[in-house]
């Protein structure tokens, strides 16, 4: 079974991502685990901190060779701010004053709700572990469940559909995704450069006013055969699935399989995708079935249907603002403005990338419970014979 777990805070010395289960033989490209988290730290809105950090991941288990094989792999990615906490962060002295403490919970961080529950004075260490430094980790064990679904013939990537009020107004291509994850600088990772540049001044409106901004990512996985996931029980739907995973990501507060959002006030016909069939010898197809649209984002009935998979996350405005929302005082009870240190302002396309690993790391465990296999050899040997099978229906 694969699993994936992740441990590090924000500004301490460094994230670990564990993920196990993964077949022995996986090809691990170091170039493109890099290059993932550079995807991560990159979007216009971002704050002081990805000036400081390079992310990188350091292996230190489960690869030989440049080869996986089968034990837990464990990463390591420091946290380059650490040396400027490292004096802060400890507090054998017992001189709270000295440790920087965060007294004045933010609305919409996990400052107050997590100082209750852990029953903290300060929500510094409530923060320091909410923070979406974490995500840098997930990015890595995503990393590595693409490399696995790359095998497959199956990719994950994701772009940016919303920005505050600025929204891209066309449908993406596959292609357009492709270009888009290939490019040498990321601004807002929209596949449209009019939309990108009205999303830009919808970060720059708030840069002025020392507020933060929202929006909505897509993730597309494309090429998946259908059969992932299934009707048969409620936790082992498609659906259900990615929606915890995408969910699970910090500020994400909503999620929309296909066109879902939009379904619930349309009239089934314009809903549904039709059915259509044609004899081919296409080997990229997975089946003669086939649709024109895809409302549906690749999934009936919590099994994929062989259409693109689309996830989108709705994430709501960072809560660190430069001008602060009212907050009480841990330390004297009165009313006070929210902490403010340093903050992004827009963390969408920073988000999407994050989510493409939660994705991949989903489908990548439902690949390996119907298909098994301890090797990359036998795994190829199952799909690829499950594929012949969808293939003749
Ligand atoms: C990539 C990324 C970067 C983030 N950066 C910040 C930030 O700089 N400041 C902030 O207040 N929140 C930031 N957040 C959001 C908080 O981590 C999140 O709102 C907080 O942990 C509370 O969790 P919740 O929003 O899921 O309820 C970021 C989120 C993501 C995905
Ligand atoms: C460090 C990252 O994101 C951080 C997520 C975050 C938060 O509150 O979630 C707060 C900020 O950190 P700091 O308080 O150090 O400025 C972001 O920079 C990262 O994405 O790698």
């Amino acid at each position: 079974m694969l699993r994936f777990s992740t441990a590090g805070e924000s500004h301490g010395e460094a994230l670990i991502a564990l993920l196990s289960g993964l077949p022995a033989g996986v090809p691990v490209d170091q170039e493109f685990l890099s290059h993932e988290l550079w995807r991560r730290q990159q979007g216009y809105g971002r704050g002081g901190r990805m000036r400081i950090e390079r992310d990188a991941a350091h292996i230190l288990s489960g690869v030989r060779h440049g080869k996986t094989i089968g034990s837990p792999i464990a990463m390591q990615i420091a946290n380059r701010d650490w040396k400027n906490w490292e004096e802060i962060l400890p507090v054998e002295t017992g001189d709270a004053e000295k440790h920087k403490p965060v007294t004045s919970p933010r609305p919409g961080h996990a400052d107050l709700a997590g100082a209750l529950k852990y029953d903290f004075p300060d929500a510094r260490y409530i923060l320091e572990r909410a923070s979406a430094r974490e995500s840098s980790a997930r990015v890595a064990g995503g990393a590595l469940a693409k490399m696995l679904l790359r095998e497959l013939g199956v990719e994950v990537l994701s772009h940016v559909i919303r920005v505050g009020q600025a929204e891209l107004d066309r449908p993406y291509v596959w292609q357009d995704l492709v270009d888009l994850s290939k490019k040498e600088t990321i601004l807002l990772n929209c596949i449209d450069p009019e939309a990108e540049q009205r999303m830009k001044g919808e970060v720059d409106k708030v840069l002025r006013t020392g507020d933060t901004v929202g929006g909505i990512f897509e993730v597309v996985t494309h090429g998946l055969p259908p059969g992932i996931g299934t009707h048969t029980n409620w936790d082992e739907r498609l659906d259900g699935l990615l929606a915890q995973a995408v969910m699970s990501l910090q500020a994400v507060k909503a999620v929309e399989i296909g066109r879902g959002v939009t379904a619930a006030e349309s009239i089934g016909s314009a809903v549904h995708d039709a059915i259509a069939y044609a004899e081919t010898e296409d080997a990229e197809k997975h089946t003669r079935f086939s649709r024109e649209k895809n409302n549906a984002g690749g999934i009936e009935g919590g099994i994929s249907n062989g259409e693109d998979v689309t996830v989108r996350g709705y994430l709501k405005p960072i809560s660190t603002l430069r001008r602060p929302l009212a907050s009480v005082s841990f330390a004297t009870r009165e009313v006070t403005k929210a902490a403010y240190e340093r903050s992004d302002v827009c963390v969408v396309p920073a988000a999407g990338v994050a989510a493409e690993a939660m994705v991949a790391v989903a489908i990548a465990r439902l690949v390996l419970e119907k298909f098994g296999g301890d090797s990359l050899r036998e795994l190829k040997r199952n799909f690829d014979g499950y594929r012949e099978q969808i293939r003749k229906f």
